[in-house]
């Protein structure tokens, strides 16, 4: 578990980031999204202790990292690996020897590290290319020894910053597929720092939005999606602005998971026609995820239309985007 309270951090006079405070609990995937520089990467090294914070807690598995020095933040260290952009292995060595390399700092003996060398590279599907150097492999297969490193210690957290971005969609897909498998397997708490929604929707329980230094928006992926009108919502599932229909009003419904799928007959015993002008679904961890805008008969009312819904498992609220009006009162 990381829980992370009021951490600040100010280079001279300029605090890049500022009170956040984030908890990722154990076994969990929790990813920080972004724009550029609003503090993302420093939020990382912050946790990975490359960074001093200002102020503030970082708590791993009950440790106050900010708290430590010397040798106990030596040792702290080991419960956080951390997997960087394009891998960062070392040139010079073959994938078997940059995942030794963290054992081989700490003191392991070496049957040790060669016994975890092997499962490690097992687990993340490179034996057959233990002895190949970095250039000898592709992106993804370097992002996959990088992941193999930053587990050599068997930290209980993992530090994914931009671990899957400049990967092509198959690759990204593996190394997601890897980073799931890592926490239901292994249970490692895993934070993934990315500027990519499909990252998030595809592997995160939890979501954080950073803007500024600080926290505008987070939950669970699932409640997430389905907010209205909120930011971090639209950026997750996108819908594209549709005119009204026959002068219908325009309701934007959402769910997750568990929905009946003959809702749209069952609603439409009670509500009339139902125009349904555009849809989104995606997969999010195990589960589904819709966004849909419905036309629906103006006249019914609003209450009813959200009960009617809600008892269904979805989400409904009215439109009321200036465009959606405009479109609306010109039908
Ligand atoms: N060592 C430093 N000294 C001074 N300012 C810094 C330092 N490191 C980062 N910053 C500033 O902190 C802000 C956040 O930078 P950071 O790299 O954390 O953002 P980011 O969200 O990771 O951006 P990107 O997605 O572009 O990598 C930026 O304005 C940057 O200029």
């Amino acid at each position: 578990m990381i829980e992370i309270s009021g951490l600040t951090k100010a280079y001279g006079d300029t605090r890049v980031l500022d009170g956040i405070d984030l908890t990722v609990a154990d076994g969990q995937i929790a990813a920080v999204v972004g724009p550029s520089g609003a503090g993302k990467s420093t939020l990382a090294r912050c946790i990975n202790l490359l960074e001093r914070p200002t102020s503030g807690s970082i708590t791993v598995s009950g440790q106050d990292l900010a708290a430590l020095s010397g040798k106990q933040l030596r040792l702290a260290r080991r419960e956080i690996g951390t997997v960087f952009q394009s891998a960062n292995l070392l040139r010079r060595l073959t994938a078997a020897q940059n995942i030794a390399l963290p054992m081989r700092h700490q003191g392991v003996p070496e049957a040790e590290i060669r016994r975890r060398v092997g499962d490690l590279l097992e687990r993340v599907g490179m034996l057959q290319r233990a002895n190949h150097y970095p250039s000898q492999l592709s992106g993804g297969q370097r992002q996959r020894v990088g992941i193999a490193r930053g587990l050599a210690l068997q930290p209980s957290v993992l530090l994914s910053d931009e671990a899957t971005s400049g990967l092509d969609p198959d690759a990204t897909r593996a190394i997601l597929d890897l980073l799931t498998e890592l926490r239901d397997d292994l249970g490692v708490t895993i934070l993934v720092i990315t500027h990519e929604m499909d990252v998030v929707r595809s592997i995160a329980d939890h979501v954080a939005q950073l803007d500024h230094g600080r926290i505008v928006e987070q939950g669970a992926v699932a409640d997430v999606v389905r907010r209205s009108d909120s930011p971090l919502s639209r950026a997750l599932l996108p819908m594209p602005t549709v005119p009204a229909a026959d002068g219908r009003r325009l309701w934007t419904l959402r769910y997750r998971g568990a929905v009946s799928p003959v809702w749209l007959s069952h609603a439409g015993r009670d509500l009339g026609d139902i125009a349904v002008l555009a849809a989104l679904v995606e997969e999010s961890g195990d589960t589904s995820v819709g966004r849909l805008t419905v036309g629906l008969d103006p006249r019914l009312d609003e209450r009813r239309v959200v009960d009617v819904l809600a008892d269904l498992g979805l989400a409904a609220e009215p439109v009321t985007s200036l465009r959606a009006v405009r479109a609306e009162s010109a039908a």
